[in-house]
């Protein structure tokens, strides 16, 4: 079986709506029936009793099932069936009470405290905190022995102790959401609180707090039957957990008695189970946004048809690199493997830079991930190879890859600032992997990183090594990770998008820096960005990538000549359009530009 068969067997019910993709899963569609049952007996199993629950038949004492008695009666000759109903309906709905108070004090306060924080965030959190730190079922016990043995009163008392449950995951979704960009949109475009809130932050929230409600009403359930079996409840109300207790008593005589009450609650809670676990992998893993990018079992969106190759027989310098063939790329999904590299071919010369250039999740940084074995969690080759100076290094384990990286193959990332340790100075993050790739003493070490900070145009090289990221700008940061990149000396760096978070004028520097660096050492380069302008400054060669498929790829002079795919053409339209190309820089002080 293909792995993109495996894929398509292991999406049940993808482009249906939710409802369409619970019942799609065998487990979870059973559990939906028996809960559905629960349901019914809930809130209409009450007249289907035969009997009065507490009705006692001293002549009917632990008869078997059968007869009169379809389920047998009880040590006080109480008809078990009656019972089970009525027990059904008192254990669920106080469970789902527990749920009620539960949600409104969790939900409620960690929306708030989330969205405004202030005094409402310190109060809250305190008393979460202290609700947190009360054993429950102290509590619980202390509550019986004051208020009574009222199944109601308990679970009402056992919401507020699960109340922290839903405010911390609240609490910190609406933190982590209340500082988006989109919710400021929303501030400023006039919307008002309470709009924001039930719009654009309970939206977030939603799922997860459906998952959770359905494991804390199963955890209502147990503690419940657990305090009603141990006779803490009220006698005179059947609950399940009462109905264990009379059985436990009677285990000799009539076993049976254990048996209906156990199996209401381990199938009630078995049942929220898998619903809770298929909810989270539906709602929080399988959601896909319309347009979002496509599954192995979509078929690549942009058609598989062969490349446009311009001169396909020239291969940059003629000293092959790094050569990568069918290179496919994907992620574990609920709903399958998600692909989203499509069998690539691109090459790289020692001397040349190439360019992979292609609009925001097109696969660039995939590509780039898969070859140094940097790929996210969930994320795989699928197939393909890539061989780095006569080694495949997607055939070898991840030790063969680790070996490569830092010392074959130099890394330049995005984000200059959050790729630098705040913790530690620049300098020991220069100096620690000189003497762990190199086996340099600290000495030497440090006169490299030294140097190379001089040579990547740091204006005080003995400042900036003894700084901490923060005291650098942007741009510096950017020239300390390539000095970092090249301080190995690699045969291959690989730069994504190495200018994209800096300013114009640092962004040339960078490139120019770059383009310097890599003929003084003669390294080939794989600079992956989004930028057809960037490509024209520094490419030798490019390839174009769109949906996971490289679409054309050629000598960059004839790409902008003569270019023949209509989204490469779009591409560079778009850079023609914008205005003339800049002309050459002027030889500028860099200390200005970093400072
Ligand atoms: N951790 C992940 N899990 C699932 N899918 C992912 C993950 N990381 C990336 N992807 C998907 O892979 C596709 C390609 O992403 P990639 O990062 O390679 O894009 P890109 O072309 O580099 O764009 P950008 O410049 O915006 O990073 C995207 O559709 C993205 O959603």
């Amino acid at each position: 079986m293909t792995q993109e068969t495996a894929a398509r067997r292991h999406a049940p019910g993808r482009g249906r709506g939710l409802p369409a993709r619970l019942l799609a899963n065998p487990a979870t569609a059973l559990s939906l029936a028996f809960l559905f049952l629960v349901t019914l007996v809930v809130f209409g199993g009450e007249p289907l009793a035969p009997r009065d629950p507490n009705h006692s038949s001293l002549h009917d004492i632990l008869v078997g099932p059968g007869g009169d008695y379809p389920l047998g009666t009880d040590g006080a000759g109480r008809d078990v069936l009656s019972r089970l109903l009525v027990a059904t309906r008192i254990s669920v709905l106080a469970a789902l009470l527990a749920l009620a108070v539960a949600l409104l004090l969790g939900v409620a306060g960690g929306m708030l405290a989330g969205y405004y924080g202030g005094w409402f965030d310190t109060v809250s959190t305190w008393l979460t905190s202290l609700v947190m730190s009360l054993p429950a079922i102290v509590v619980l016990l202390a509550a019986r022995a004051v208020l009574g043995p009222s199944v109601w009163l308990s679970m009402a008392i056992f919401g507020v102790i699960l109340s922290p449950v839903f405010f911390r995951l609240v609490y910190s979704l609406v933190s982590s959401v209340r500082e988006e960009l989109y919710v400021d949109a929303a501030r400023v475009s006039g919307l008002g609180d309470a709009r924001i809130l039930g719009r654009h932050i309970l939206a977030v929230v939603r799922a997860p707090i459906i998952i959770q409600a359905a494991i804390v009403t199963s955890t209502a359930i147990a503690i419940q039957s657990g305090l009603e079996f141990l006779g803490l409840g009220d006698p005179s109300v059947p609950t399940w957990g009462s109905m264990l207790n009379e059985g436990f008593a009677n285990i000799y005589r009539a076993p049976m008695l254990l048996l209906w009450p156990a199996v209401a609650i381990a199938l009630t809670s078995v049942a929220l189970a898998v619903l809770a676990n298929t909810l989270r992998d539906e709602l929080e893993g399988g959601a896909r946004p319309a347009g979002g990018p496509q599954t192995a079992e979509d078929g690549p969106r942009e058609t598989a048809h062969a490349p446009v190759r311009h001169r396909p027989e020239e291969t940059g310098t003629g000293r092959e690199l790094l050569s990568v063939r069918g290179l496919r790329v994907g992620y574990r999904t609920p709903a399958g493997v998600r692909e989203v590299v499509h069998g690539i071919d691109l090459s790289v010369d020692r001397g040349e830079v190439h360019g992979l250039v292609g609009e925001s999740g097109s696969g660039k940084t995939q590509t780039a991930f898969a070859v140094m074995g940097l790929l996210s969690r969930g994320g795989r080759v699928l197939a393909g190879s890539a061989v780095f100076e006569g080694n495949d290094l997607l055939a070898g384990g991840e030790a063969d890859r680790a070996r490569v990286r830092g010392r074959g193959i130099g890394y330049v990332p995005q984000e200059p600032m959050s790729n630098l340790d705040p913790s530690f100075t620049i300098g020991s993050q220069l100096v620690e992997p000189l003497r762990v790739c190199l086996g340099m003493d600290r000495r030497a070490a440090r006169a490299r990183a030294l140097g190379l900070l001089e040579r990547v145009g740091i204006p005080d090289p003995e400042r900036t090594f003894s700084a901490y990221p923060h005291q650098v700008s942007g741009g510096m940061a950017q020239r300390v990770l390539i000095a970092g990149a090249v301080s190995t000396e690699p045969a291959l760096l690989i730069a994504d998008e190495p200018t994209t978070a800096l300013d114009v004028t640092v962004q040339a520097e960078v490139l120019d820096l770059l383009r310097d660096l890599q003929q003084d050492l003669d390294m080939g380069v794989l600079l992956v960005t989004h930028n057809f302008g960037v490509v024209a400054d520094l490419c030798d060669r490019v390839s174009v990538m769109r949906s996971g498929h490289i679409v054309e790829s050629g000598p960059t002079r004839e790409i902008f000549r003569d270019a023949e795919h209509p989204y490469t053409q779009s591409l560079l339209d778009s850079i023609l359009d914008g205005g003339s190309a800049r002309g050459p820089l002027a030889p500028t002080d860099r200390k200005d530009v970093d400072r």
